[in-house]
């Protein structure tokens, strides 16, 4: 192990990048919250600021993933589509199995300029976490509840809000609605064979409905649905965690795109289309099983400085008052305000646990475990 790599597994660097996102991430959505009075005046201004703010939470992610653990993503796909990227609206369908593929495409719409504006259908639960969840308020991320009952309006309504959002999005939607685990295959695969429906090997059976109100909203404002299929080589088994000890993993994204006239209007005809459009991506998976590579030609684009520089920022702007307050304390020598200030920074570092524990697949909710939706988390 080389000492760069040393260090990067040392669990005081941990500290100083949780403490640098968790406080920088706290100032943030404090601003957001300035930007509400503006949405009085200028909705539109107050849009392109919180764009802005996002950003310089979702790059440190980002910045994570690409310079300080050196994670590899490579991009497959058609040379005619890729200067389109980021210059457009568009709907991302994505499969759901691994622990970071969210910032994967994170790392994508960093690369296409489009990664403070991006946006998800997400599960009501993240609305709660601290940062991300609050950032995603003022970002109008969507949300849901799993049960269609209740989302059917609520998602369509905000999804119709979007119609004039003055700068290019992505919208992601995993349409397996909850992460791959072997269990939940098996019972979706249950429910397709019940319904008559084409077994999948490595995705579970789509949720049509979400992607049918999301396709039908966004008609006029997203050109396209990018089919977005992602691996990660030697099958690597990527985590969050990992990334933070300075783990390089490579990942491999294949983009289809599709222009959204393509996708049929009617509700029953738009759930068949999605049903084949996962029984292709299943066979991309098998091509990649077999072959260690996707279809189509590589067209990456590179890292860009920005992440890294707003990660520099932020850690110079925090470290100093930190390295103050330190030699405050101890020079202090209370001994109440140091043990005051050691259950402080237990506190914060548990509480970024039970963020980073969000991704976790092991701590995975009960939705698809059973056919009919648990819905208990
Ligand atoms: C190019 C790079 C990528 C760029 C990335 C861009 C942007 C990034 C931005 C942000 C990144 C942040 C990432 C955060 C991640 C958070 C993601 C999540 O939270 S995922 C979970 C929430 N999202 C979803 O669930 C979306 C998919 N779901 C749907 O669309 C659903 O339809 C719904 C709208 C949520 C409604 O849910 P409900 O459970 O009520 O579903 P349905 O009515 O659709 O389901 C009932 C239907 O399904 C059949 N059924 C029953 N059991 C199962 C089963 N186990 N598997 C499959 N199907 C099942 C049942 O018989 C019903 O069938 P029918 O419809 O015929 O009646
Ligand atoms: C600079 C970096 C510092 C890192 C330290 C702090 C990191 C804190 C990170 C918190 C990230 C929270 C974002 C959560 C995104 C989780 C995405 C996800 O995968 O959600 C799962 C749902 O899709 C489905 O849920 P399940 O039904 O499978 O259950």
């Amino acid at each position: 192990m080389g000492l760069l790599q040393l260090l990067k597994s040392q669990f005081l660097c941990h500290l100083i990048i949780c403490y640098v996102f968790l406080v920088s991430g706290l100032i943030i959505n404090l601003l957001q919250l300035c930007t509400l009075p503006v949405w009085l005046v200028s909705k539109q201004l107050a849009r392109r600021i919180n764009i802005r703010l996002a950003y310089c939470i979702s790059s440190q992610m980002v910045a994570i993933l690409e310079w300080w653990s050196g994670t590899e993503c490579t991009l497959y796909t058609d040379p005619k589509s890729y200067p389109l990227y980021g210059k457009e609206n568009a709907i991302v369908v994505l499969n759901h199995a691994f622990e970071i593929d969210f910032l994967c495409g994170w790392t994508f719409c960093e690369r296409f300029g489009v990664l403070g504006s991006s946006k998800v259908l997400a599960k009501k639960q993240l609305a709660y976490v601290p940062i991300i969840g609050w950032m995603w308020y003022f970002l109008e991320i969507v949300f849901c509840k799993r049960k269609w009952e209740e989302d059917r309006r609520t998602v369509n309504e905000s999804l119709e809000k979007l119609r004039d959002y003055p700068e290019n999005f992505w919208f992601l939607l995993y349409c397996e609605g909850t992460r791959f685990t072997p269990k939940k295959h098996q019972v979706s695969m249950q429910v397709a064979e019940s319904k008559g429906l084409s077994k999948l090997k490595y995705h579970l059976l789509p949720r049509t409905k979400g992607f049918w109100v999301t396709v039908q909203s966004l008609r006029g404002t997203a050109a396209a649905v990018y089919d977005s299929t992602l691996n990660f080589r030697n099958n690597e088994m990527p985590t969050l965690l990992g990334l933070l000890n300075g783990k390089k993993y490579h990942a491999d994204l294949y983009v289809r795109r599709i222009p959204l006239e393509l996708i049929p209007e009617d509700e029953k005809e738009c759930a068949e289309w999605l049903h084949k459009l996962y029984q292709e991506k299943d066979s991309f998976q098998e091509h990649y099983a077999k072959t260690g590579r996707f279809p189509g030609p590589i067209m990456s684009p590179p890292r860009r400085p920005w992440s890294l520089i707003n990660w520099l920022f932020w850690s110079c702007l925090l470290l100093y008052p930190l390295g103050l307050l330190l030699t405050q304390l101890i020079s202090s020598g209370s001994v109440f305000t140091i043990v005051a200030s050691v259950a402080v920074c237990s506190a914060a570092s548990l509480g970024v646990r039970w963020m980073i524990g969000q991704t976790e697949i092991k701590r995975a909710s009960n939705y698809g475990n059973k056919e009919v939706s648990l819905n208990n988390n």
